[in-house]
């Protein structure tokens, strides 16, 4: 069935620096026919700066592992399954998380039976949220070994919380034990701007590129004027970072669990020129050209804005 961990030598240095070429090519090419300007890099750590991953748990006969597909390869028709051990990209934290965690699990079956997926979300601020997806439903004797699971993680080094939090999923079933949202805090150009990100919503996998991606922007942003449009802002990320720069803000996102951070993080970072709605870009493209009017804008005038500038931060394509 698996193979033991290729994951790893995802992150070796020769890999890292043809994943960054292809992408600078990609880049290029995505962009030929318009006047691109000179492309600022930002290198990444080349281990230990993904701070999520999500694994499948695959059981058989009496043992338990984490796996990933490896869709490259295929057996058959089928993606290949690579049993994950240690995961080189992922925080120390995460890391660390994993390992005890499997251990946890190997030795209480009211834990393991039936473990579909773990996630794991980790911030630089420490902190930690562990996501376990069972099919099965999830009952009280559940809870109480997952809450004594959480006091065995809390001990780990380098997790800032008592605990780590908990989130127990099942079909139509969500149990929190602490909490569903860490505090990010992520240093830009000497300032500090701090991040409710929420289990399960968007949140940037890199956040030491992060910080460099949010110092450019602000950069390429200083000489500009008027009002900014920023399409996709998801948990408003760039919003908070770039508020300060311009005049007004206004930010759009699909997703409410998004919309709801973006407000809470522009109140935690006492940013109060940017309006964020909960609405597709397309959705705006047509409020923007007046065919259709969304009470979702209410509190805002789009008469107002003197959009001038546009930041577009779409899902991978
Ligand atoms: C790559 S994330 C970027 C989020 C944010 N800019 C950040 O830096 O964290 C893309 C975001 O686009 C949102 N999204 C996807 N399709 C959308 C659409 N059609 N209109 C608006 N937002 C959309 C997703 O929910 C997600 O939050």
């Amino acid at each position: 069935m698996t193979e033991p961990l290729a994951a790893a030598s995802r992150a070796d240095e020769g890999e890292y620096k043809a994943q960054l070429e292809h992408k600078i090519s990609r880049v290029k090419d995505l962009f030929q026919g318009f006047q691109l300007p000179e492309l600022e890099i930002f290198e990444s750590q080349r281990s230990h700066y993904r701070m999520r991953a999500e694994f499948r748990v695959w059981h058989q006969d009496d043992e338990t592992n984490y796996i990933m597909f490896d869709t490259r390869e295929k057996a058959g028709s089928e993606a290949k399954q690579i049993k994950v051990e240690t995961f080189p990209v992922g925080t120390r934290l995460l890391n660390d998380l994993m390992a005890k965690l499997m251990v946890e699990i190997k030795q209480k079956p009211i834990l393991r039976i039936k473990l579909y997926q773990t996630n794991f979300h980790t911030t630089l601020s420490g902190e930690a949220i562990i996501t376990l997806i069972y099919h099965k439903k999830l009952d009280a004797e559940w809870s109480e070994a997952a809450e004594a699971l959480r006091t065995q993680l809390g001990s780990l080094e380098g997790c800032s919380q008592e605990k780590p939090f908990i989130v127990g999923r099942s079909r139509k079933q969500k149990v929190e034990l602490g909490g569903s949202a860490v505090t990010e805090q992520l240093i830009v150009d000497g300032r500090s701007f701090s991040y409710q990100q929420l289990e399960g919503s968007f949140s940037q996998p890199n956040a030491g590129v992060c910080q460099h991606m949010l110092g450019w922007a602000r950069r390429a942003s200083e000489d500009l004027e008027g009002d900014l449009l920023e399409l996709y802002c998801g948990n408003g990320n760039f919003t908070v970072a770039l508020a300060d720069i311009f005049r007004k803000v206004l930010a759009t996102e699909v997703a409410k669990s998004g919309v709801a951070s973006a407000h809470e993080n522009l109140k935690a970072n006492a940013v109060t020129n940017a309006f964020v709605a909960r609405l597709s870009s397309e959705e705006f493209t047509s409020a923007w050209k007046k065919e259709r009017a969304f009470s979702r804008l209410q509190g805002t005038n789009l008469d107002t804005y003197d959009l001038q500038t546009i930041l577009v931060d779409p899902p991978h394509f």
